[in-house]
């Protein structure tokens, strides 16, 4: 195979539309909805001798003033600890203990709108969401950036319901990579159509997240945590309307599966996974194929119109100086010694020796020449993962040890036969050739 610049560059173009198609959701969904006036109800109180009530549709400022005092000053966590400081977090928070809202994200569907708009997940998928706190933000109160503490592995995301209290400031601003997003909830809710309603914003946890200084009035929030149930991690199936992005990613998507310069020989094409996803030693990866969220989830799905074989993989560079494997489990090499030469056996039967390329087949070092079944290739279209792991390693022999590191990338892969006996279907949300 002779390297041909022109076509790579052809091919890093397309690989760059893959990306650019994928980076164009932005991990969260907002707006606000309209909601019957008694559900904006709410009871508090410390202790069952005094409970007070206020109507977030028209409160006076003395009754906010009153649910203010009644809070403690919010704290975050650091460590897996509570703590609270004013230079980092100024705002109220009560626990969910001392109050008692009509309010249900479920009923107002909110969940509904999570599923559709954050999860892109079928009708199939349900979603667990537990109440958590509420927030006050009076004159000056802020909460800088920061990500929210997953309090279990199944947890994917926050949920923040803006009450309709008149406030300045307090915008919710948004962050991944370098990109960011400020949504002005204070004019979003008086500029909405919607009378009464509140704002709402669902967000992926690892994203990072601030609210800024809130300059008058008061800002009251209920936070929610969100959960992946066992029901919710079902197969993904296409759906009867797929996103318009999707369709703007299956037609690069296909150019790409079906150029016969695309891997030649076969092979693996990986997509990086964009959501961080639980890992640790141990762990098959090919489960996460049924939970997967956002634009994971319509990659798979767009994969899956295509008629494409895929799956969820670890991908491992460089093992023992010189091995690339592929595998479905997180590897673990520290459980027992294992001899330096053998390094095929030490990954255990779970992995495949692969060969790292780009993607037109060219190899990025040539490694296995005069192997008698050389690896197939393994070749990277969208280069970062937010999923990864990495883990010391000692290796043993009779005259020399190795200490490493093992760093598991994981990737949406497709399994590529060569070029003639491919078979991608068209899928009817394509603009191919239009
Ligand atoms: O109250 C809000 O708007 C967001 C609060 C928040 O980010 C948190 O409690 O972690
Ligand atoms: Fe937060």
């Amino acid at each position: 195979m002779v390297y041909d610049r022109k076509n790579y560059q052809v091919l890093s173009k397309l690989c760059n539309s893959v990306d650019s198609s994928l980076s164009s959701r932005p991990p969260y969904c907002a707006g606000t909805c309209p909601i019957p006036p008694e559900k904006l109800v709410l009871f508090y109180g410390n202790d069952s001798s005094k409970v007070s009530r206020i109507d977030f549709s028209s409160p006076t400022p003395e009754e906010l003033d009153s649910l203010s005092n009644a809070c403690q000053p919010a704290s975050f966590g650091v460590n897996h600890e509570r703590v609270h400081h004013e230079s980092y977090r100024k705002a109220g928070e009560m626990n969910i203990a001392s109050f008692a809202t009509r309010f249900s994200a479920r009923n107002a569907g909110l969940i509904l709108t999570v599923r559709q708009e954050l999860l892109d997940c079928n009708e199939n998928r349900d979603i667990k969401v537990e109440l958590y706190k509420l927030n006050v933000y009076g004159k000056d109160s802020f909460f800088k950036a920061h990500k929210d503490t997953p309090r279990h592995e199944t947890m994917f995301g926050s949920l923040v319901v803006i009450f309709p209290t008149h406030h300045e400031g307090g915008e919710f601003v948004l962050r991944e990579g370098y990109r960011e997003w400020s949504l002005d909830f204070a004019k979003m809710l008086s500029d909405s159509p919607h009378r009464p309603c509140v704002g709402y914003v669902a967000f992926f946890s690892d994203v990072e997240h601030e609210v800024r200084q809130v300059t008058s009035g008061h800002r009251v929030t209920l936070t929610y945590n969100l959960y992946l149930t066992p029901e919710s991690q079902a197969p993904i199936k296409t759906i009867s309307a797929p996103a318009p992005y999707e369709g703007s990613l299956a037609a690069p998507l296909y150019t790409l599966l079906t150029d016969p310069t695309v891997l030649p020989k076969g092979g693996y094409l990986a997509f990086g996974l964009r959501r961080h996803y639980p890992l640790g030693e141990g762990i098959n990866v090919t489960n996460y194929k049924t939970c997967l969220t956002g634009t994971d989830a319509a990659l798979g799905r767009v994969l899956t119109t295509l008629g494409v074989d895929w799956n969820v993989m670890v991908f491992y560079r460089n093992v023992g100086s010189y091995n690339d494997y592929m595998s479905e489990e997180v590897v673990n090499l520290s459980k027992e010694p294992h001899d330096i030469y053998d390094f095929d056996e030490a990954m255990g039967e779970a992995a495949v020796l692969v060969e790292f390329a780009s993607v037109d087949g060219i190899p990025r070092v040539r490694r296995h020449p005069n192997a008698e079944t050389p690896p197939r290739h393994f070749a990277k279209v969208t280069v970062d993962t937010m999923t990864c792991w990495s883990s010391p390693y000692v290796m043993s022999g009779h005259y020399k040890a190795e200490v490493g590191e093992l760093n598991a990338e994981v990737y949406i892969v497709v399994d590529l036969q060569e070029p003639v006996k491919r078979v991608v279907r068209k899928a009817d949300s394509m603009e191919v050739g239009a």
